[in-house]
C-alpha cells in the first residue's frame, strides 16, 4: 500500500489471505455481477423482484441463497440477484444479499404474541387508510397504526376515503390535535377524486397502505397505478365488513416515481414488540400532558396527569376517547388481560365505530 493511500474494502478483498496463498476473490466476481432489485411480492419462499431499467424494469422470480442463513426476505427489501435474472418464464434467480433495512414495519398476531413479523422493509411513510363511512372508521385501529409508524420511524399520513358518503371534517376532527397530515379522497363522476394531494405525498417515497379491510386501499392503488390491477371487493351490506379480495401484499412503482405497497385484508395489528414506554410518543395530543405525571407513571393510576390534561381540553374534543384508547393499548401491551379476552378486545377495537 502506498503511504497516505486509504485502506479501503477493496484492499481487504484482494489481499492474500492468512495462509498467504490465493487472493480471496472466490466469491467476489459472482457478487460483483449481482443485479440490484427490489422485492415486490413474497409467496411461499419465492420472491418476485423488480429489476429497474430504462424500459420500466422487469420482474424476476428468485429464491433466497442458502448463504443468507435464516434471514427472511420481505416486501420492500433491496436485494442483489445472481443467476438467471432475465425474468423469462421458468427461470429462477438467487438472492445473495439483502441490503441493510432503513426501516422495518413490524406487527405481532396480538398484543402478547412473542413472535414479531416484519411486514415491510424500507418504507418511509405509513398511509393509514380509513373510510369516513362504510365501514365506519375504527379509531382504535388507527391509533394502533400510528403507534406502529412511530415505532418504525415512518412518517404517518392519514388518508380518509369515501368522502362522498359523509363530510370528512367530522372524522378529521378526532385527530386534529395530533397535527397529523391528512388527505381525503372520494368517489366522483369520473372515478376517485382527491388524488393529486395523495400523489404529492407519495412522490419519490416508499409508502405502505394499511387499513381495515374494505376501506378502499385497492381502489386507491388502482387509481394511482394504472396497471396495478388490484382486486377490489364490495362491503357486505349486513356486516359492513369488507371481503378479502386482493389476497397478497405487493409493492408497485408509481408512474411519477416512488413506491406504493398495498397490504390487503389486515384485521388486527398486534403491537407486542413495542415498548409500552414509547407508546405515548405516538399520541402527540397527549404526550405533553405527561410532564405533570409522577415518575414512572403507568398512565393508569390515580395520580396520572393525563386526566387533568384532557379535562382542560388540551387534547381537543376527542381527548377523552384518545386517552381511553391509549389506556386500553397500554393495558394489553402490559399483558394485563388474558390473551383470549384480548383477542375479543382486538375484535372490538376494530368493530366499534368511532361515533
Ligand atoms: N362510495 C365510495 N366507495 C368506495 C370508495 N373507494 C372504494 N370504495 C368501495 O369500497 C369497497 C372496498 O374497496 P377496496 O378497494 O376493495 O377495499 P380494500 O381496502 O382494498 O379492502 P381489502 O382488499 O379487503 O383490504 C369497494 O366496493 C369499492 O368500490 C369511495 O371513495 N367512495
Ligand atoms: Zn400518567
Amino acid at each position: 500500500m502506498t503511504p497516505g493511500r486509504r485502506y479501503d474494502e477493496d484492499d481487504v478483498r484482494i489481499r492474500p489471505n492468512r495462509r498467504g496463498s490465493r487472493p480471496r476473490t472466490k466469491e467476489r466476481p459472482r457478487h460483483a455481477d449481482a443485479v440490484p432489485a427490489r422485492v415486490v411480492v413474497v409467496d411461499r419462499g419465492r420472491s418476485t423482484c423488480l429489476v429497474e431499467g430504462t424500459d420500466g424494469g422487469h420482474l424476476v422470480t428468485a429464491m433466497r441463497a442458502r448463504e443468507l442463513g435464516r434471514t427472511g426476505v420481505v416486501v420492500g427489501d433491496e436485494v442483489a440477484l445472481v443467476g438467471d435474472t432475465s425474468g423469462r418464464a421458468d427461470t429462477l434467480a438467487r438472492i445473495v444479499r439483502i441490503d441493510e433495512r432503513r426501516t422495518v414495519l413490524r406487527r405481532t398476531a396480538d398484543d402478547t404474541d412473542p413472535v414479531e413479523r416484519v411486514v415491510v422493509a424500507n418504507a418511509d411513510q405509513l398511509v393509514v387508510v380509513a373510510a369516513v363511512a362504510d365501514p365506519e372508521p375504527r379509531a382504535r385501529l388507527v391509533d394502533r397504526f400510528l403507534v406502529a409508524a412511530y415505532d418504525a420511524g415512518m412518517d404517518p399520513l392519514l388518508c380518509l376515503t369515501k368522502g362522498d358518503l359523509r363530510d370528512a371534517r367530522e372524522v378529521l376532527s378526532t385527530w386534529a390535535p395530533l397535527g397529523l397530515d391528512a388527505v381525503v379522497t372520494s368517489r366522483g363522476e369520473g372515478g376517485i377524486v382527491g388524488l393529486d394531494a395523495v400523489r404529492e405525498r407519495l412522490h419519490g417515497r416508499t409508502s405502505v397502505l394499511v387499513g381495515h379491510s374494505g376501506v378502499g386501499k385497492s381502489t386507491l392503488v388502482n387509481a394511482l397505478v394504472p396497471d396495478a390491477d388490484r382486486a377490489t371487493g364490495s362491503v357486505n351490506a349486513v356486516t359492513g365488513r369488507g371481503r378479502h379480495t386482493s389476497t397478497s401484499m405487493a409493492a408497485m412503482l408509481l408512474p411519477d416515481g416512488g413506491w406504493i405497497i398495498d397490504t390487503p385484508g389486515i384485521r388486527s395489528f398486534g403491537l407486542a414488540h413495542v415498548d409500552p414506554e414509547r407508546v405515548l410518543g405516538a399520541f402527540a395530543d397527549l404526550r405533553d400532558g405527561e410532564q405533570e405525571c409522577p415518575r414512572g407513571c403507568t398512565h393508569d393510576e390515580e395520580e396520572c396527569a393525563l386526566d387533568a390534561w384532557v379535562a382542560a381540553g388540551r387534547a381537543g374534543s376527542a381527548g377523552p376517547e384518545r386517552l381511553a384508547s391509549l389506556r386500553r393499548l397500554l393495558a394489553t401491551l402490559r399483558g394485563e388481560r388474558e390473551p383470549d379476552m384480548q383477542r375479543g378486545r382486538d375484535r372490538e377495537d376494530q368493530s366499534s365505530p368511532l361515533q
